[in-house]
């Protein structure tokens, strides 16, 4: 009891100095040093608004692999080169392929040390292992063209939802007006494959429960709390704890929210990637797996598709109004493969392979989580003649790495420029080919990166080639957007607010959007093997 006390005291002390310490530099000036992004933070001293101006210039001057401190006390490794993510996340894996311990994260799931339900935060161990499993087989080679039919439905109403916002306000098309539209798309294609549960609109209550939820487990996870500087204060109990009750809180939600998906999954017709883990579960576990484990497996896929795409989509309107040639040069492509009859399909890709070309190269020009997601060093180790401290934190400078000249030619397009061209070769017998060995750093190396990289990049696929098959993206009083104004989410680095004008090509898209845009709901029914009247 007395150390309860005496811990609590100390936390409440520190809390104070932590969050006096916030507060005054906060109310500095816009031009000052500021907690701006997650680990990054106010290292590279960019302006609030441009938060990563400087960060090319802050890892040219420290190398490949720079030690730096947070707030001057928490040492952080920065890997800014692709030799050295490779090395460390690649090679020597063994000892990089867990996360930094996060107190929080394990409390809002109500777990061990490294053993937080959520599948991004776990240790790398056999129960880890269960977990990449059972999603494997939904998202991996073999299960994530299962998606496709379903994306390029989605992707039909995406265009329907876009054509309206045109006709009801054209004046108030802008990067934050359409963003629930890309975000309904995504997460209907997430939800009905991970539970058969369709979103068909933007006011869907379930939509906003889920993203609530989410919202707030991001910002656990990029906002160490006191208990992640003092780990022993996860044992005051709920009574004297502002934090451990505030857990318990969002772990109850949690558990309410991701049962119900659970039980929508397994209870709905048709296949979907909870009936499929389960099935998995029952194959490759030696002892049975609790539902409420599966849940939360499903649960971090489904985050991690929700989150990060419809953020990461925004950035082809910016790319598209800072650098239009490469939009004429889409349509161009477009009308010759697609044409103005009907709308881009899966099959088509082959020839669109400019359209990949455009997806690589908004994921490497403007990775939205520039410093992917932590590791933590396992063991005392060298790289470049640098110590690295066992138990370090570890972080691959995505965006750096996307720069890296040893990787992308600069004689192909300056690297910090938007240049889908990069990603397209003349092969020997002069066929144009998409370049598919250069890396995509923005998911992640080695044993822990994106598990869902393959339904990201086929989405990617479907809703540059439909948006650009039926819009034309142009500035409003011919205003010249800075791609370098960004909004911080959590770990994900968000387009400022632009407006813009979305003009349809002609009435041919139009007519096509018209037609096939609507009533998809009984389309995906079909698909997802609801039979008709039943959901
Ligand atoms: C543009 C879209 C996406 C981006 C940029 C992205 C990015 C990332 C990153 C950076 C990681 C951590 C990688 C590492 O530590 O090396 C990650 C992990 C993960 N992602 Fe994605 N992701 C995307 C889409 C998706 C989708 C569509 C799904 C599933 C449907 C998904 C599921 C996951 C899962 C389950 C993990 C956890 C892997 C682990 O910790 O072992 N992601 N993602």
């Amino acid at each position: 009891m007395l150390l309860t006390f005496a811990l609590t005291v100390l936390a409440i002390a520190l809390s104070a100095i932590f969050f006096s310490f916030k507060w005054t530099k906060i109310n500095v000036g816009e031009d000052t040093k500021l907690l701006k992004l997650p680990l990054i933070g106010d290292l590279h001293s960019s302006p609030l608004s441009k938060p990563l101006q400087n960060w090319d210039s802050w890892a040219d001057a420290n190398g490949p692999v720079a030690i730096t401190k947070l707030f001057g006390i928490i040492p952080v490794v920065v890997l800014n080169s692709y030799d050295a993510v490779t090395e460390l996340f690649s090679r020597r894996s063994h000892w990089y392929s867990n996360r930094p311990a996060s107190v929080s994260m394990e409390m809002i799931t109500d777990d061990k040390p490294g053993k937080s339900k959520f599948t991004l935060m776990h240790d790398y161990d056999e129960h880890l292992k269960l977990h990449h499993r059972i999603l494997a087989p939904s998202l991996g080679a073999l299960g994530s063209p299962r998606y496709r039919p379903l994306i390029a439905l989605e992707s039909k109403q995406l265009l329907f939802d876009l054509l309206t916002a045109v006709r009801t306000s054209p004046g108030e098309i802008s990067t934050h007006s359409i963003f629930p539209l890309l975000e309904r798309t995504q997460a209907s294609i997430i939800l009905s494959l991970h539970y058969g549960l369709r979103i068909p609109d933007c006011e869907e209550k379930m939509l906003h429960e889920i993203i609530n939820i989410q919202t707030q487990i991001t910002h656990v996870a990029a906002t160490p709390g006191l208990p992640d500087l003092i780990p022993a204060l996860r044992h005051v109990p709920a009574l004297l704890s502002p934090w451990k009750r505030a857990a318990d809180k969002l772990y109850a939600a949690q558990v309410d929210l991701y049962m119900r998906l659970f039980n929508h999954g397994r209870q709905s017709p048709g296949w979907n990637s909870t009936k499929q883990a389960i099935a998995t579960a029952e194959n490759f576990a030696v002892n049975k797996v609790p539902d409420i484990d599966i849940a939360f497996n499903m649960a971090t896929s489904v985050q991690g598709g929700m989150e990060t795409f419809p953020r990461q989509l925004l950035w082809l309107f910016t790319a598209a109004l800072h650098n239009p040639s490469f939009v004429t040069r889409a349509h161009t492509v477009l009308d010759e493969v697609v044409g103005h009859d009907r709308m881009p399909r899966f099959s088509d890709r082959a020839e669109l392979k400019f359209i990949d070309a455009i997806a690589n190269e908004i994921l490497r020009w403007r990775p939205i989580a520039p410093g992917a997601i932590p590791r933590r060093a396992d063991r005392d180790d060298e790289l470049d003649g640098i110590k690295i401290k066992k138990g370090v934190t570890i972080m691959a400078n995505a965006w750096a790495i996307g720069r890296d000249a040893k990787v992308f030619d600069p004689a192909l397009g300056g690297l910090g420029d938007f240049v889908p061209e990069r990603w397209l070769r003349v092969d020997g017998n002069g066929e144009e080919r998409l370049v598919t060995e250069l890396p995509l750093p923005v998911f992640g190396q080695g044993r822990r990166m994106c598990q869902g990289k393959r339904v990201a990049t086929d989405g990617l696929y479907m809703q540059i080639a439909s948006i650009l098959w039926a819009f034309d993206i142009k500035p409003v009083n011919d205003e010249v957007v800075d791609p370098w104004e960004m909004a911080v989410a959590g770990f994900m680095t968000m387009p400022r607010e632009v407006k813009f004008r979305l003009e349809p090509r002609g009435t041919w898209s139009t007519r096509i959007i018209d037609g096939e845009g609507r009533n998809v709901e009984e389309k995906v029914n079909r698909l997802m093997g609801v039979v008709d009247g039943e959901t």
